[in-house]
């Protein structure tokens, strides 16, 4: 049986981006409000239309659908790209979520990370034409959090540029696996993906009506702790929203004005939740390794991009570390499994 979870309703903010250029004041305040509290939103009438979510979550449906010796072919590397199954261990649960997912990027780190034309024919172009559209929406986005926080409009275009060689972002493709739901109670551990906070500036989520699980759980104060809140909230959405979350570093940016706030994919366990075979789709906007990070109040130092991921990683070792040892795990040859990771601790 999993732990018993504290539920409460709260209302995940909903922002529509229709009119972009004329309504950009209304909906940066209707950002730095969701920003500032729950740090999820969903957007509504975005350039992201449902057919093309529909062919998007089909195109990984097939991927995903590939013998694993296919898939294998693009290995997960530590530039977080490439395919991992049931590898990536989280340090709020000390075992590994049970998923796979293949991470896909603009810039550089992506060569020789596409799956083989002849393996699944028109992969590549499908998945580069989404790219670029939730490129396009994140950067509406990061327009208005730059106006908010007192920032030229293009200061996060920029050190998110997806045409530059040192962009990091990232479209992630998730596949939780099927539950039994009459195999009797999971272990305890078993989360599809447990509790993290997301370390990139913004994260666009996709979910499929019907495939419940996302919880979020507010109350994180400071960006450089794990420290967070204890009560939990399903996330809800219409169908065609794009589900999003401030990550770690747009708080870091803020100095911590904005919240990133934690957030898992239960695992089924109750009559009403969903066991089925769950696709989502997630859009990491990471830093150009060399842009420049600092919030005007300068709460934090200025770091680079690559030095901002790497402290990321480096705190979410550390903190895995410490998960094992109070498992009584084996702490050897964590750093494999704490780094198959894309954006999320
Ligand atoms: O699958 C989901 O709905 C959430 C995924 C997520 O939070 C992540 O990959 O960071
Ligand atoms: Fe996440």
């Amino acid at each position: 049986m999993a732990p018993t979870t504290t539920y409460t309703t709260r209302t995940i903010p909903r922002i529509s981006l229709a009119n972009f250029t004329t309504r950009i004041p209304e909906i940066t305040t209707q950002l730095l409000h969701a920003a500032e509290t729950d740090g999820f939103f969903s957007l509504t009438d975005t350039a992201i239309t449902t057919p093309e979510i529909d062919a998007i979550f089909a195109t990984s449906e097939a991927f995903f659908a590939l013998p694993d010796a296919i898939k294998s072919t693009v290995p997960f590397t530590h530039q977080n790209v490439g395919w991992e199954k049931r590898s990536q261990v989280r340090p709020s649960t000390g075992v590994a979520d049970q998923k796979e997912s293949y991470q896909l990027q603009f810039g550089a780190n992506r060569e020789g990370k596409w799956i083989a034309e002849e393996a699944l024919p028109g992969f590549q172009g499908s998945a580069q034409g989404f790219m670029r559209k939730a490129q396009g929406v994140s950067e509406m986005l990061m327009l208005c959090f730059a106006r908010g926080l007192g920032f030229a409009d293009d200061f996060f275009v920029k050190a998110h540029d997806a045409r530059r060689p040192e962009c990091q972002s990232v479209l992630r493709l998730l596949h939780y696996f099927e539950v039994d739901e009459k195999a009797g109670p999971l272990p305890e551990s078993y989360y599809r993906a447990g509790a993290h906070a997301d370390w990139d500036f913004l994260t666009l989520l996709f979910q499929r009506p019907g495939q419940s699980g996302l919880e979020i759980c507010p109350g994180r104060e400071v960006v450089t702790s794990f420290g967070m809140g204890d009560q939990w909230t399903k996330v809800d959405f219409a169908p065609g929203d794009i589900v999003c979350n401030i990550g770690d570093l747009l708080m870091s940016w803020s100095d911590d004005r904005f919240k990133s706030t934690f957030h898992r994919v239960k695992a089924p366990t109750e009559p009403d939740d969903y066991y089925g075979p769950r696709y989502s789709i997630a859009f990491f906007n990471q830093p150009c390794a060399d842009c420049e990070i600092q919030g005007l109040g300068k709460k934090y130092p200025m770091v680079t991009g690559a030095e901002f991921t790497k402290a990321a990683m480096e705190r979410n070792f550390t903190a895995l570390r410490a998960k094992k040892e109070e498992l009584g795990q084996k702490v050897a040859n964590l750093e494999g499994s704490a780094r198959a990771v894309a954006a999320s601790a």
